[in-house]
């Protein structure tokens, strides 16, 4: 991963978000940190999501805290390395977007 994270400044917050608030990304209260619940047709499609998702999270090297059960995944993205929403997590969550829509 190139260069250290940083958190997102208030400016960069009003600049990003929003486009994620729009399809659906909330910022969870008492963390800084983004959450969206997705919903499949079924297991097979929740599951082939999670799997490219897992797979571009690891060439990221950043990866989401999930929860899956049968159609139903929730997802948070957080940067551990300065404690809150960093770039990562806006790219993650873009990429996330992409994988979401190609599957509905
Ligand atoms: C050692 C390893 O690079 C770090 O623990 C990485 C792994 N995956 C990660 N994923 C997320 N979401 N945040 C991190 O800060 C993070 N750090």
């Amino acid at each position: 991963m190139a260069g250290k994270a940083h958190r997102l400044s208030a400016e960069e917050r009003e600049q990003l978000l929003p486009n994620l608030r729009a399809v659906g990304w909330n910022e969870l209260e008492g963390r800084d940190a983004i959450f969206k619940e997705f919903h499949f047709k079924d297991f097979n499609r929740a599951f082939g999501f999670m799997t490219r998702v897992a797979l571009q999270a690891e060439k990221l090297d950043h990866h989401p805290e999930w929860f899956n059960v049968y159609n139903k995944v929730h997802i948070t993205l957080s940067t551990h390395e300065c404690g809150g929403l960093s770039e990562r997590d806006i790219n993650l969550a873009s990429f996330i977007e992409q994988v979401a829509a190609s599957l509905s």
